[in-house]
């Protein structure tokens, strides 16, 4: 059984970006889920709290000094990239747990070449490139990056051995014009800047989907006040995930028990209040692409003001999130 939290425990520290691509995604996403930060004032706003959750500090960082902090257990939980997990910890199952990929943030980490080789198109191809720069120069092919890590760990898995790493900490794609490097390995979205250097993704050199998520520390001091207000935060954002994804249907319609079963089997809905009384309406939960089927299957059985909203926030007792952090922490 919970003890009730002691004041004196330690509070959650939830790390949110503080700057660049994921910070206003971030911040949007948590007020969707009633989870308004505010920041502490004369601390030059790096602390902050969220309104109305006791027991939480937010800590403002960038996406890579909170991959360190959930690392390290400073923190309890954040939103990072998944490319900054997988690069910057070795051992990330063990260290953290990616509760949900938060459906922004996406980049692909690639291998890019100059379009003039045109005749590199995979790994096995620019295997042969590093091979020839080898036997021919006595050179190694250097490949400019701050994903150190997954490009050793990429590289590996293709058998390609003959390269240096040039470390890289911006404007990584300018590296083979300037002449310090042949290749690149970056982060890229619109392939917008990687275009404007003239260079190309191999046909197999996506290394990694990556997409912001959240993430929880396996090593954070989890005290029963950081349990219980994980517990508020993590309802109210799958609360709000699954009003998303959910349409809540009325209607006028009365249906024997086994048709309602057959109903809501077919389009993958629930009673989520159970069974309507006799004369009541019928209320139905549906995933959002079944929607109109649903409806016009209500339809044909005779349903009248079938009635379709979206609802703001559902919470349910099975928590996919917190089922994930208890099974961890
Ligand atoms: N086009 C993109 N380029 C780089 N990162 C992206 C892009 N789209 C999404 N991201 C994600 O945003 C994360 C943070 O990148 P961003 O460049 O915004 O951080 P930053 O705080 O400016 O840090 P840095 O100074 O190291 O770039 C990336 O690691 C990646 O997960
Ligand atoms: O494929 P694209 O849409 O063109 O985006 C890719 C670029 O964006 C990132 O740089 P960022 O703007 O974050 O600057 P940084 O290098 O200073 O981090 C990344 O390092 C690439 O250079
Ligand atoms: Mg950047």
């Amino acid at each position: 059984m919970t003890q009730a939290p002691q004041a004196n425990d330690a509070p959650l520290v939830l790390a949110v970006p503080s700057k660049g691509r994921l910070q206003e995604n971030a911040t949007a996403f948590f007020g969707r889920a009633g989870l308004k930060f505010v920041k502490a004032s004369g601390e030059r706003g790096y602390r902050g709290t969220i309104a109305g959750v006791e027991g939480a500090e937010v800590a403002f960082l960038s996406a890579s000094e909170i991959v360190a902090q959930l690392a390290s257990g400073a923190a309890h939980l954040g939103i990072t990239g998944e490319d900054l997990v997988r690069e910057q910890l070795s051992d990330a199952d063990a260290a953290v747990e990616m509760l949900t990929p938060l459906g922004f943030g996406h980049a692909n980490v690639v291998v890019a070449v100059p379009q003039a080789w045109i005749d590199v198109r995979s790994m096995a191809d620019l295997d042969d490139v590093a091979s020839t720069m080898r036997a021919r120069h006595g050179r190694k092919l250097r490949v400019a990056t701050k994903y150190v890590n997954l490009t050793r760990r990429f590289f590996a898995e293709h058998g390609l051995a003959d390269y240096r790493i040039v470390e890289s900490l911006g404007a990584t794609e300018g590296a083979p014009a300037a002449g310090t490097a042949e290749i690149v390995v970056d982060i890229t979205t619109t392939g917008a800047t990687l275009a404007a250097n003239a260079l190309k993704v191999l046909d197999d050199g996506v290394m990694l989907a990556s997409e912001a998520n959240l993430v929880a520390s396996t090593r954070a001091p989890w005290d029963d006040r950081a349990r219980a207000a994980a517990r508020t935060i993590l309802s109210r954002i799958a609360a709000e995930e699954e009003a998303r994804t959910v349409r809540e249907i009325r209607a006028r319609l009365d249906l024997d028990a086994s048709a309602l079963a057959a109903l809501t089997e077919r389009f993958g809905a629930r009673l989520p209040f159970g069974a309507p009384a006799a004369g009541a309406p019928l209320t139905l939960h549906c995933p959002d692409k079944a929607v109109f089927a649903l409806v016009e299957e209500l339809d044909r059985k005779g349903a009248d003001d079938i009635t379709v909203t979206a609802p703001t926030y559902v919470f349910r007792r099975a928590n996919r999130l917190l089922e994930r952090l208890d099974a961890r922490i």
